[in-house]
């Protein structure tokens, strides 16, 4: 079965939806980590609780010593950031050399992962075959970056757009712009709660996530 890595920021609700579908038999690959930006993270409290290993890489701790008005310096710390991730999921530690009885991962998943990857991680991971993926919480090329949900909700209320929906999708340079795997729609209801929304949004996205990787598992299979 393919090695899943999934990466994670927050609450981590698709985390679990990976982790029961995988319980069920139902996900084409096993999650053998999860690597957090966050300490806080209540998705590493999901994944302990799974028996799954977890690792931190907070860009908080490349950025000791630095002030916000030191920007080239924080510039280099988060190349430095992300040229350790790139060794953390290909070498299972930031060291240069692979961890003895590490696997590397066949596919990654970002679940709320909230750090935009620059080329010092994609290019790495691409030549070492490893496939990346990201779920968004809103249709191709609408809403890109972040609050994604928060802003398609608006743009249904002032009427601008009657659908809104997740998508599964490949991770490249441009931030949310990679090919579609999969696509999830929903309308978006006049007067409808923002909670509302964001509730048929997680729901949604909890079932796109489980079907997205199978479908990403499936091609990596052939
Ligand atoms: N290459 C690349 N990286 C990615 C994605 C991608 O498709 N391409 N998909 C991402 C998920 N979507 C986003 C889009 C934008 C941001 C973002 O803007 N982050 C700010 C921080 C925002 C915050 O801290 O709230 C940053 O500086 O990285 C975060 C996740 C994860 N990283
Ligand atoms: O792609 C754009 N940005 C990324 C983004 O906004 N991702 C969203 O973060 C949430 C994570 O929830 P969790 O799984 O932690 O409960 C979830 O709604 C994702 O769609």
């Amino acid at each position: 079965m393919p090695d899943i890595t999934v990466l994670i920021s927050g609450s981590g609700s698709n985390l679990q939806a990976l982790i029961d579908a995988e319980k069920k038999g139902e996900l084409g690959g096993t999650i053998t980590q999860v690597v957090s930006s966050s300490d806080t993270a209540y998705g590493l409290t999901r994944a302990s609780q799974a028996s799954i290993g977890t690792k931190t890489h907070i860009l908080k701790n490349y950025y000791k010593g630095t002030t916000k008005e030191d920007k080239s310096e924080r510039e280099a710390r988060r190349e430095k950031f992300n040229e350790d991730l790139a060794k953390l999921l290909i070498n299972g530690d930031i060291r240069d050399t692979p961890v003895d009885g590490y696997t590397k991962p066949d596919l990654v998943v970002c679940a709320g992962w909230m750090l935009i990857l620059s080329p010092t991680v994609l290019t790495p991971l691409e030549k070492t075959g490893i496939t990346i993926i990201n779920l968004h919480p809103a249709l191709p090329g609408a809403f890109d970056g972040t609050h994604a949900i928060e802003r398609a909700w608006k743009a249904g209320q002032s009427g601008d757009i009657t659908t809104g929906g997740v998508m599964i999708h490949k991770v490249i340079a441009e931030v949310d712009r990679g090919a579609p795997v999969l696509v999830k729609e929903i309308d978006l209801r006049k007067d409808e709660s923002l909670d509302d929304y964001e509730t048929r949004i997680h729901d949604l996205e909890h079932v796109a996530i489980v079907e997205g990787t199978n479908i990403v598992l499936k091609e990596l299979a052939k």
